[in-house]
């Protein structure tokens, strides 16, 4: 850390949300095309730039667009918004096809080309009679259904950590039995992390990114728990607010993530008290993906540092209020200082494999 950040951080506090954003972008674009857009100093190529300002115009374009979506009759009023969505789907094909043919051209100088997300899709193209529009398309699906979604849920959950010191200095002796202070972690230490599991739980519990779920359509009349629901309704399932119902949970509002040790609860799909990723026949297909992301990203901020509120303010007067949306973002970010807990040289910059 420079000096300017390093003042900062003990005085206002880091913004967390701007770190974890860019954890979700690099895993995610790297995952899906196997790629890095930023260097070793930290800086973002032409590449990267243009697919980070293609991402920003999709959330501006699919959050104003959603009204329409949700109300059909009101569609004719959005005109220019089908405008800008054309051009914003032009400019992200132009982009995507060219990452594509770097991919091609890569498989067919060298058979021991890496394979990614991407270039399993190019292989299967002829199997499944996968156009190339369906394959930008399912690129895209897993960039904008795993960047934020991700990124919000480890924003909650540090929140969490630094309104319950308790939780987190629990967390942080976990590590150091586990894994000790002189090493960085790595995913297979996961599984022997069980109070770690519970944290992430309970958070994807209380603060799920995704609320409503993703909405449905109903393909036919039908009648679920005495009401009636007519074909062709938009239908959500507030999963946030069966988490929070103290029917179904003892104590629900309070960050407990012992009672995950207590009761092992299924959160990907099978038991209805605990749906962050939906179930059925269109569950999230990234369920694994996504918890192993947010695992990693606190393991990692808990593991190097002590999370505590900027000077001058208290934990309590977190403001822990939801900004409204399809996901939702903490609607004021979470500032926090950084305090490090391992060796000096462990927070240096690592080199990456290309
Ligand atoms: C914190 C992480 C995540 C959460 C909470 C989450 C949540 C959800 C939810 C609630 C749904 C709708 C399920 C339903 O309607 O029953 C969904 C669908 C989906 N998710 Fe995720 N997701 C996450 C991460 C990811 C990641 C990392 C990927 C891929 C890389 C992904 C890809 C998808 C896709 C493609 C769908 C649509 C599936 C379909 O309609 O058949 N998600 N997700």
């Amino acid at each position: 850390m420079g000096k300017k950040k390093n003042k900062e951080n003990r005085v206002k506090g880091l913004q967390l949300r701007k770190y974890l954003g860019a954890v979700a972008f690099n895993n995610i674009t790297r995952l899906a095309f196997g790629k890095r857009f930023v260097n070793a100093e930290g800086v973002m190529d032409e590449q990267g730039l243009e697919f980070k300002a293609i991402v920003s115009n999709g959330l501006k374009i699919g959050a104003s667009l959603s009204i329409a979506e949700h109300i059909p009759w009101l569609r004719w009023m959005f005109p220019a918004d089908e405008k800008a969505f054309a051009k914003h789907g032009a400019r992200r094909d132009i982009l995507t096809r060219a990452i594509m043919e770097e991919h091609t051209l890569a498989r067919q100088k060298s058979s021991g080309a890496k394979q990614h997300f991407v270039d399993a899709l190019l292989t299967l193209k002829d199997q499944y009679d996968l156009s190339e529009d369906t394959i930008i398309g399912l690129l895209w699906d897993m960039i904008t259904a795993g960047m934020d979604t991700t990124a919000i849920t480890a924003e909650w959950a540090m929140a969490e950590m630094i309104k319950n010191p308790r939780v987190q200095q629990k967390v942080q002796e976990e590590f150091d039995r586990v894994v000790g202070l002189d090493r960085i972690l790595t995913e297979p230490d996961f599984s022997r992390l069980p109070y770690l599991q519970c944290v992430v739980k309970e958070s994807f519990r209380l603060h799920p990114p995704t609320p409503l779920m993703l909405p449905h359509r109903s393909n036919a009349h039908v009648k679920i728990g005495g009401y009636d629901i007519p074909k062709g309704s938009n239908v959500h399932v507030n999963v946030w607010a069966v988490a929070r119902d103290p029917a179904v949970w003892k104590n629900p509002l309070e960050f407990r993530p012992e009672r995950f040790l207590e009761e092992d609860v299924d959160m990907k799909g099978h038991d209805f008290r605990l749906l962050p990723f939906g179930a059925g026949r269109r569950v999230c297909p990234g369920a694994q993906l996504g918890i192993n992301l947010v695992t990693s990203m606190m393991s990692h901020l808990l593991h190097h540092f002590v999370w505590t509120p900027p000077q001058g303010t208290k934990a309590d007067e977190i403001d822990m209020s939801e900004n409204p949306g399809l996901v939702t973002y903490m609607r004021v970010p979470v500032q926090a200082v950084a305090t490090p807990r391992l060796p000096s040289d462990l927070y240096k910059r690592v080199p990456y494999e290309k």
